[in-house]
């Protein structure tokens, strides 16, 4: 897809007539390697090949609008209602950012009025729009503390007319939504729905998903924090593969079709000898399958230990797998529910090791909801305050259908219907996937191509 200049201008709801309480810090502050003014942009791509191949004057490279707080403001901060939700799965940090987005509206902006909507974007619906929370600092102090989200969250769809009745009877000015793809979605017909019915109100998505599956973000927040976590059971894993008689760990980690989570932890970890994504399919069987593999590893050292994104090797589950492995359908919000890739690996490694006489010793972990339910780290902290700030400074300058993000270290606005344009995912070509490749020697392909579609492994041929 090619952007240009135009793709990735914010909309903003008019002109900038207030005096912003950050007017007079921002007076002497231009461009620097640290600071982007709020009249310079943030470029799009960053290699001279890249901008070579646009050929274009500076003026009309593709570039972001730098996020960060304005001379001038469109919202009167005395008269702003702000409403905030969070949706789809969770993730470590959204209380943080709750927080900070609170924290910045009071104390600076001196807005009074915050309401929480509950339980993802169905706190929008007819039925429970005025069952919502009363967002002060004292009632968000310590909230950074814990995991979760203090105004739940869910999945499922909503009508969007239905929800902008909703912040029109509550008077809600700007409208924060914290979410994943599903979210950012939902923003952007939210976001239709306003401007279909001329209100001024400004809707502002964050973008959070432990997946790290969103474009135009170096990395989501909370993913840090969670495969930090993942990294001690990759930890446990390996203890106790390597203790056991052919032993063999596995860790299957979330990631519906994006292998980041497994790709870190394993790097971080760098315990693991096969790591599989949903982006690389791989064979179980042939000489140069996964199984043959396993087996080398069990032969040469005693053990092996295998990272797995839950996304990977669904192809295989449903032509191989036992009716219970596989996925069924969709969730609320129309996701796929996915087949069981670890409990799949764990049957056809146990049936191939015990056919060649190396019965082995499985351990087999999913932590799943214990790696996205704990409280962000320090660095994932920093970051959700940061982007809190930005979310608040972008709404008060009146930009709309906009998401903030870090893209290549600097805070940008990203237009809303951008952040579901593609899915952010592991490059099999790209310098992670090769960091991987080096870290577990592991051969960049298990099977061939025509391998892949042929061959059948023993356990579970008929
Ligand atoms: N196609 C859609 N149309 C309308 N609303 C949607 C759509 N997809 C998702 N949503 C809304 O977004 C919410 C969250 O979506 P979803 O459950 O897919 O999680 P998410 O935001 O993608 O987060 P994550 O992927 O991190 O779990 C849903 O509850 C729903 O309100
Ligand atoms: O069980 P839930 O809440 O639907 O969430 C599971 C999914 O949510 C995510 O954490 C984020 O989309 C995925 O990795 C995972 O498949
Ligand atoms: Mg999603």
């Amino acid at each position: 897809m090619t952007l240009y200049l135009d793709d990735l201008r914010v909309r903003r709801l008019g002109e900038c007539r207030y005096d912003s309480p950050f007017s007079e810090m921002l007076s002497t502050k231009q461009t620097s390697p640290h600071y982007v003014s709020e009249g310079d942009r943030v470029l799009l791509e960053d290699t001279v090949s890249m901008l070579a191949e646009h050929d274009l004057p500076p003026g009309r490279v593709p570039s972001f609008e730098a996020a960060g707080p304005r001379r001038k403001i469109y919202f009167d901060p005395d008269r702003v209602t702000a409403g905030i939700v969070t949706c789809g799965g969770l993730c470590p940090g959204l209380n943080n950012v709750i927080r900070g987005l609170v924290q910045e509206l009071t104390v600076h902006y001196r807005v009074k009025r915050i309401l929480g909507f509950r339980n993802g974007l169905k706190g929008l619906t007819a039925e429970h729009r005025n069952d919502t929370v009363e967002l002060t600092f004292d009632r968000v102090r310590d909230i950074h503390n814990v995991g979760g989200t203090i105004l739940g969250s869910s999945r499922g769809g909503q009508d969007a007319d239905e929800m902008v009745d909703s912040l029109v009877m509550r008077g809600v000015d700007i409208m924060f939504v914290i979410g994943g793809d599903g979210g950012m979605r939902a923003a952007t017909f939210l976001s239709d729905a306003i401007k279909a019915r001329g209100l001024d109100i400004a809707v502002v998505g964050v973008p959070k998903t432990i997946d790290n599956d969103l474009p135009f973000t170096d990395q989501s927040f909370g993913f840090q924090s969670a495969f930090a976590r993942a990294t001690d059971f990759i930890s446990s894993v390996s203890v106790e593969a390597a203790a056991s008689p052919n032993g063999v760990g596995i860790v299957k980690l979330m990631g519906r079709h994006s292998g980041f989570i497994a790709s870190y932890a394993a790097l971080a970890a760098n315990g693991a000898d096969i790591v599989l994504v949903p982006e690389i399919p791989f064979a179980l069987g042939g000489p140069d399958g996964l199984l043959a593999h396993v087996e080398k590893h069990v032969r040469a050292k005693g053990f092996v230990v295998i990272v797995v994104a839950e996304g990977a090797g669904q192809d295989l589950i449903e032509k191989h797998g036992l009716p219970q492995h596989n996925g069924r359908g969709t969730d609320a919000s129309g996701n796929v529910k996915l087949g069981n890739i670890g409990e799949f690996l764990k049957e056809a490694i146990n049936a191939h090791l015990t056919a060649v006489g190396l019965a082995p010793t499985m351990r087999y972990l999913d932590p799943s909801y214990a790696i996205r339910s704990i409280a962000a780290n320090a660095y994932d902290a920093v970051y959700c305050l940061r982007l809190a700030h930005a979310a608040v400074h972008a709404a008060m300058a009146g930009r709309t259908e906009v998401a903030v993000a870090r893209w290549r270290r600097r805070f940008v606005h990203v237009p809303l219907s951008l952040m579901t344009s593609r899915r952010n995912q592991v490059d099999p070509d790209g310098d992670l996937w090769m960091s991987v490749l080096e870290t577990t020697c592991q051969p960049a392909q298990f099977g061939t191509a025509a391998g892949r579609e042929a061959v059948r492994p023993a356990a579970f041929s008929a």
